[in-house]
C-alpha cells in the first residue's frame, strides 16, 4: 500500500479521490450488469442475487412517503406453503423490480429491464413476502403480472462521495480550515499536553464508568485534549466501542455537540444502543429498514411520526394511503393521471411538513447519529458539530470519512489498521481511472489507503493513542497476533487470560479439547492434499464468474468435523462455536456440519470481523508438494473470494482488495477460549514470513497434533 507522507495538494487529492472513486463505481456496475445479463434468473437466483416467481400482493404508503410496495411468491409456481425460496436479499439492499423474463433468456440489458420495471430498497423480509420502498421518480409504474427482484449496485454512496470530492475540489487555500489544514499536513497539529493524567484539566475527570484501564482513560484523555484530530488505536476486544461510549459522554457533559459515524449500519447501531441507556438526547439518520429493531425507537424517521411534530404529518400519509387504495379501483386513464397529481401535491406538503419536523428534532439533539455516507443527507445540512467521531475508521474509504468530516472542527477516529481494509473492486479490474485534462495527480495514491493510515504515516503515532488490555482472548491466543502485530503490547484482562473450555459457565467435560487454549493440527506429510474445486465441479461459462476458482481440502474437513463433535460431546454448545477457512470450496464440503450442529457458524474469514466466539477452528486448506500457498500469502492485493452468507447452496461475490494475513489475523483473534488451527505446515510456512513465524509458532507454543491419515473417516 501507498502511503502519503507529505503533505498534500489537496486539489489534487480530491481530482485524485474523484478518478479512483469513479472507476470503483464503474467497475462495481460492470460487474452487477454483467451478471444481470449474461445469468439466467433461475442461477442468479441460487446465486442470492435475485428472486424469481414473485406477484405483487399490496401496495401501501411507508416511511417518508414512499410507496411500499409488497412481493410474494406467485401461486402458480409456489409449494401450497407461499412460502418464498430461499434467497440473499437482504434488508436495505437496492434492488429492480420487474417483468420476469422467460426462464431461459439469458441475455438481457439491464437498461431494458430498468424501463419496464422499478427500483426501491428493501424494506421487510418475511417468510412469504419482501416489501420494498419505491424510489420517488418511477412510482406511477405499475407493475403487474409475475415479476422478479434483483439485486443492483448501490449508488448513493458513491454520489455521496462524488459530491464531497467535488466540494474540497472547488475550495481555495483561504477556504481551509485548520482542521483540514492539519489532515492534508499543511499544519502541524496543536500540541497536547505531555503527562495528562497530571494536568489541571483533564487529570482529574469524573469517570461515568470508573472500571475503565488505563490506556481506555489514557485515550479519552488524548481525544479530548486533542485540538484537531486524536486516532485510538483499538485492536481486536480492547474496548474500544467501550472507550468511544466514555468519550462522547464525556464530550456531552463539556457542553459539545457531537456526530458520530461509521462505515456501516451496524457499526453505527451498535453505539446507539451502548448509548440508549445513558439518557443522553440522541438521534439515529437512516432508512429505518437499514437499522437495528432495537434503535428504532431513536431512528428520526419513527421519532418524526411519533413526535407531536409528526401527528400532522401522519395526516397527511392517511390521506396519501386513501389515494394510492383508489388508483386500483379507477380504469380510466384520466382518472389516474389526476389522482397521481394530488398524490403529486400531497407529497410534496408531507415533504415541507417532515422537514420542519426533523430539523426541530436533529437541532434538538446533542448526539446525532449516521452512518458516513448518510451523513451527507438534507437532515444535516445546516447542522454544525464541535467533533466529528468515526468508528472503525480503518474500514472506511478516505472519501466516505469526508463527507461528515467537511463540516467538522475535529475528529476522533477509532479502529485498527492491522485488521482488513475497506473492499475495493477496481484494483484488479479492467477499468482503470480516467484523469480530466489539465488535472494533476497524485501518483501512487490508492483508494483503499484509508484516513486511519494516511494519518498515522503522515504526523506519526503523536496523534495516536492505543489501547492495550484485551478483553476476549486467552493470554496464549493472544501470544503470536500480540508479538507479531502489537508489538507485544497486547495484555490479556485478568479475567479471561486463563479461561477455557471447560469453564465455560455451563457443564462441559474437562478433555484434551477443552483444557488446551491453542491447537495446532499438523496435517504435513502429504496425505492430506488439495483439491482444486473448479476441475472436480467442472462448473462452466458465466457460472465461472460467480463461483470462481476455489481450493478444498477433504481430510481437512473431515477433521474439523470430528473436532466439532468432540467438543460438542464434550458438552460445547454448537452456538459457541465457529469454523472459518479462507477458500469458499472448503466451506462447500463443511455445510453438512450446519446440520448435523444447528447454530454452529461456518464462514469465510472476512465476513466475521470483529466477532468473538468461545471457539474457532480455522481450516487452512493449502496442501501440496510445490509449497503452493496463493491466497494465503498473497501480500499483493486480491480478488479474493466472499461466500455469501445467507445461500444454501455456497455462493460467491467477487470481493477485492484483501490483504490475506489481515484475513488469518482476524480468525485467530476471534476465540475466547480455543483457537484450533487445522493445516499443512510444510506447505503454509513456505507462503510468506508472517506465515512461517505462525506456523513456527504454533509449532513451539499450541498443542501439537499429528495425525495419521487413515484414521480419519471422510
Ligand atoms: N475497562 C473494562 N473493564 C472490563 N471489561 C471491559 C472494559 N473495556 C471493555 N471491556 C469489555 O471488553 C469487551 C470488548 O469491548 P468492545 O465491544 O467495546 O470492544 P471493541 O474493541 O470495540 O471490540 P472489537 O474488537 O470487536 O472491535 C466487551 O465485553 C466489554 O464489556
Amino acid at each position: 500500500m501507498s502511503l502519503l507522507t507529505q503533505s498534500v495538494d489537496v486539489q489534487a487529492f480530491a481530482s485524485t479521490q474523484l478518478a479512483l472513486l469513479d472507476a470503483e463505481l464503474q467497475s462495481e456496475l460492470q460487474e452487477t450488469s454483467g451478471l444481470i445479463s449474461n445469468t439466467s434468473p433461475t442461477s442468479l437466483q441460487r446465486a442470492g442475487l435475485a428472486v424469481t416467481n414473485l406477484v405483487v400482493s399490496s401496495q401501501r404508503t411507508g416511511f417518508g412517503g414512499r410507496t411500499v410496495i409488497e412481493l410474494g411468491a406467485d401461486s402458480a409456481t409456489s409449494g401450497s406453503n407461499g412460502e418464498l425460496p430461499e434467497h440473499g436479499i437482504r434488508t436495505g439492499d437496492i434492488v429492480l423490480v420487474s417483468e420476469q423474463p422467460a426462464g431461459t433468456a439469458k441475455k438481457r440489458e439491464i437498461e431494458d429491464l430498468e424501463k419496464k420495471g422499478v427500483r426501491g430498497v428493501v424494506t421487510k423480509l418475511k417468510r412469504d413476502t419482501i416489501a420494498v420502498a419505491v424510489e420517488e421518480e418511477r412510482e406511477d409504474t405499475s407493475i403487474s403480472g409475475r415479476v422478479w427482484l434483483v439485486k443492483l449496485a448501490d449508488d448513493v454512496t458513491y454520489r455521496r462521495m462524488n459530491l464531497t470530492m467535488e466540494k474540497i475540489h472547488k475550495m481555495s487555500e483561504s477556504d481551509y480550515s485548520i482542521f483540514m489544514r492539519v489532515l492534508f499536513g499543511l499544519s502541524s497539529p496543536s500540541p497536547v499536553p505531555q503527562n495528562l493524567a497530571a494536568d489541571p484539566e483533564y487529570g482529574k475527570i469524573d469517570w461515568i464508568d470508573p472500571t475503565l484501564n488505563d490506556s481506555q482513560k489514557d485515550a479519552i484523555r488524548f481525544a479530548l485534549a486533542s485540538r484537531e484530530v486524536a486516532l485510538i488505536h483499538g485492536p481486536p476486544g480492547t474496548g474500544k466501542t467501550h472507550t468511544l461510549i466514555e468519550l462522547i459522554l464525556q464530550m456531552v457533559k463539556r457542553d459539545l455537540r457531537i456526530l458520530v459515524c461509521g462505515p456501516s449500519n451496524i457499526s453505527v447501531d451498535n453505539i446507539v444502543e451502548r448509548l440508549s441507556p445513558h439518557k443522553v438526547p440522541i438521534v439515529r439518520l437512516g432508512h429505518p429498514a437499514r437499522l437495528l429493531p432495537s434503535v428504532l425507537n431513536h431512528s428520526l424517521d419513527v421519532l418524526t411520526q411519533t413526535s407531536e411534530a409528526g401527528l400532522i404529518v401522519k395526516d397527511v400519509r392517511s390521506e396519501m394511503d386513501a389515494k394510492q387504495a383508489s388508483i386500483k379501483k379507477t380504469k380510466s386513464g384520466r382518472e389516474r393521471k389526476a389522482i397521481y397529481g394530488d398524490l403529486k401535491e400531497l407529497r410534496k406538503e408531507y415533504r415541507e411538513r417532515e422537514r420542519r419536523c426533523v430539523s426541530t428534532l436533529v437541532g434538538g439533539s446533542k448526539v446525532v447519529l449516521a452512518t458516513l455516507h448518510g451523513a451527507g443527507g438534507f437532515q444535516l445540512k445546516n447542522e454544525e458539530f464541535d467533533v466529528v467521531v468515526i468508528d472503525e475508521a480503518s474500514q472506511a474509504l478516505e472519501a466516505q470519512c469526508w463527507v461528515p468530516l467537511l463540516a467538522a472542527k475535529k475528529a476522533v477516529c477509532a479502529g485498527d489498521h492491522l485488521q482488513l481494509p475497506p473492499t475495493v473492486k477496481s484494483t484488479n479490474s479492467k477499468v482503470k481511472p480516467k484523469i480530466k485534462e489539465g488535472e494533476s495527480i497524485i501518483k501512487g495514491m490508492a483508494l483503499e489507503t484509508t484516513l486511519f493510515d494516511r494519518l498515522l504515516s503522515l504526523h506519526g503515532s503523536s496523534i495516536k493513542r492505543m489501547l492495550t488490555t484485551q478483553y476476549r482472548m486467552h493470554e496464549n491466543i493472544m501470544r503470536f497476533p500480540s508479538d507479531e502485530l502489537y508489538e507485544s503490547k497486547l495484555v490479556a484482562a485478568d479475567a479471561v487470560k486463563d479461561r477455557l473450555l471447560k469453564d465455560l459457565p455451563y457443564e462441559v467435560e474437562d478433555t484434551e479439547d477443552t483444557n488446551e487454549p491453542v491447537i495446532f493440527v499438523d496435517t504435513q506429510g502429504g496425505d492430506f492434499p488439495e483439491k482444486n474445486e473448479e476441475e472436480d465441479t467442472g462448473r462452466k461459462g458465466s457460472l465461472r464468474s460467480l463461483f470462481g476458482e476455489s481450493k478444498s481440502n477433504e481430510m481437512e474437513a473431515a477433521l474439523v468435523r470430528q473436532h466439532v463433535r468432540k467438543l460438542v460431546d464434550a458438552g460445547v454448545k454448537p452456538a459457541d462455536i465457529a469454523v472459518v477457512t479462507p477458500y469458499n470450496a472448503q466451506l462447500g464440503l463443511l455445510a453438512p456440519l450446519k446440520e448435523a450442529f444447528p447454530g454452529i457458524e461456518l464462514g469465510s474469514v472476512d465476513g466475521f470481523q470483529g466477532r468473538e466466539k468461545e471457539a474457532v477452528i480455522v481450516s487452512l486448506v493449502r496442501s501440496n508438494t510445490e509449497g503452493e500457498v496463493g491466497f494465503l500469502s498473497e501480500k499483493r492485493r486480491l480478488n479474493g473470494m466472499l461466500m455469501h452468507p445467507s445461500s444454501p447452496a455456497g455462493v460467491y461475490r467477487l470481493h477485492g482488495g484483501m490483504k490475506a494475513n489481515a484475513h488469518l489475523i482476524v480468525a485467530m483473534t476471534r476465540p475466547k477460549r480455543s483457537l484450533v488451527v487445522v493445516g499443512d505446515s510444510d506447505t503454509v510456512k513456505r507462503g510468506s514470513k508472517f506465515l512461517s513465524n505462525w506456523m513456527d509458532w504454533l509449532e513451539n507454543n499450541a498443542d501439537l497434533r499429528y495425525v495419521d491419515a487413515a484414521s480419519i473417516e471422510a
